[in-house]
């Protein structure tokens, strides 16, 4: 019987694990040296936590067959799991808040046709903390953990939730789904082709038109007619790009862009995601209702998160990971049966040893010349021959 797997599911092997930790412990140095710490939550959870009141599609969850009425589904994703695990936690006690979380572990999405994926995601969400310095500490973060991975060409697509919504709730009502829905799909020719009075169809151009450089698209924005309403929302996103500048952010980094949505629906403020050649390789927002679902009396905590997509990074990556798996610096040879104590003994005595990576020990007894040919062929240097009196010779190939 060929055993294959089900279709979208994966094998790492040790060369993709390296390259997968390569990219994991530098973005967990530097969460870590953000004061964030790491959470582990449960891979199987309760269907209706995972959708997180319904801003996740149910549709995309893996679904489990369970024994009690409520059904069982695989994490999607963190950002529900979190507010779960900490909705009732915060407590009104200030003491408490913010708190800084992060995770590193693999995430499980139906897809189109029934097939399964898994992925892994590392990300952070800061709890319980809201206004500028807090979305600020978020895309400095982000923009750190990119950099110290030395990711080059990316850039972050900056919208904002409630600004994208309060501008399309200028819209007459009867029109708003829609011009959402063509917003959301970047779909110019369906505005185009609407039928629309004059006014609105030219404010909903304006509206797909809203990318560029955020300056501009926010000086832009100040002086059009429909959105003399909303100047503490545009203000903020001015706010925060000043901040972004003045901590050292290259503004070439960042596009603004009023049309961009997410996938999940429980967004509430600013949202992005980072793209690299043609890679999603983060995305994230803040999300000040979401707790809110979770807790026993509905007290929501405003938070704000990300996440990195590590098979994205991996392959934006590629040229600068790890091309080869790291050797063992020494093969321990028992030159005859009776050698094999001192020889277990040795390679335990070279092990201690801080210089040295991996000591295997060869399992069979050889020829002189196949046991070089093997150490030769996956590239160990060094060779130690044990005879049964305790004597050692060392070898080094060449
Ligand atoms: N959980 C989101 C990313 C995110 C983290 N925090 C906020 N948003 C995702 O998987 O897309």
């Amino acid at each position: 019987m060929v055993h294959q797997l089900p279709t979208g599911a994966k094998d790492l092997l040790p060369l993709d694990v390296a390259q997968k930790r390569w990219i994991e412990s530098r973005i967990q140095q530097v969460f870590q040296l953000w004061g964030y710490q790491r959470i582990i939550t449960p891979t199987i959870e309760h269907l209706r936590s995972l959708t997180a009141g319904g801003a996740v599609d149910p549709e995309s969850v893996i679904q489990l067959p369970s024994n009690s009425s409520d059904v069982l589904g695989l994490r999607p994703e963190f950002t529900a799991s979190i507010a779960r695990a900490y909705a009732a936690r915060l407590g009104s006690h200030v003491a408490t808040c913010p708190q800084r979380i992060y995770y590193n572990a693999n995430v499980f999405r139906r897809r189109g046709n029934n097939t399964s994926e898994e992925s892994f995601q590392a990300g952070v969400e800061l709890l319980g903390a809201s206004g500028l310095m807090a979305d600020g500490e978020i895309l400095m973060l982000l923009a750190e953990s990119l950099d110290r991975l030395e990711l080059q060409n990316w850039q972050i697509i900056l919208g904002d939730a409630r600004l994208t919504t309060a501008l399309l709730d200028l819209l007459p009502e009867q029109y708003r789904t829609k011009v959402r829905q063509c917003l959301a799909n970047l779909d110019r020719v369906a505005i185009a082709e609407m039928d629309l009075p004059t006014d609105v169809k030219g404010y909903a151009i304006e509206l797909i038109d809203l990318r560029g450089k955020p300056k501009d698209l926010l000086s832009r924005l100040s002086t059009s007619a429909w959105t003399s309403g909303l100047t503490g929302e545009i203000n903020y996103l001015k706010s925060l790009i000043d901040l972004w500048e003045s901590t050292g952010g290259n503004s070439d980094r960042l596009i603004l862009d009023l049309s961009f949505m997410q996938t999940f629906d429980y967004y509430t403020g600013i949202v992005f995601e980072v793209a690299c050649d043609n890679y999603v390789v983060a995305q994230g927002g803040r999300y000040d209702h979401l707790l809110g679902v979770y807790h026993p009396h509905n007290v929501s905590y405003p938070s704000i998160g990300f996440c990195l997509n590590l098979e994205e990074l991996q392959q934006a990556l590629q040229s600068r990971l790890p091309q080869t798996l790291t050797n063992s610096s020494y093969l321990v040879v028992a030159k005859e049966p009776d050698a094999v104590q001192a020889a277990f003994a040795h390679a335990a005595q070279l092990r201690q040893s801080s210089d040295l990576e991996a000591v295997e020990l060869e399992l069979q007894f050889r020829a002189v010349e196949a046991v070089r040919d093997q150490a030769r062929s996956r590239g160990i240097p060094k060779i130690a021959w044990v005879s049964s009196d305790g004597a050692i010779v060392s070898e080094t190939l060449n």
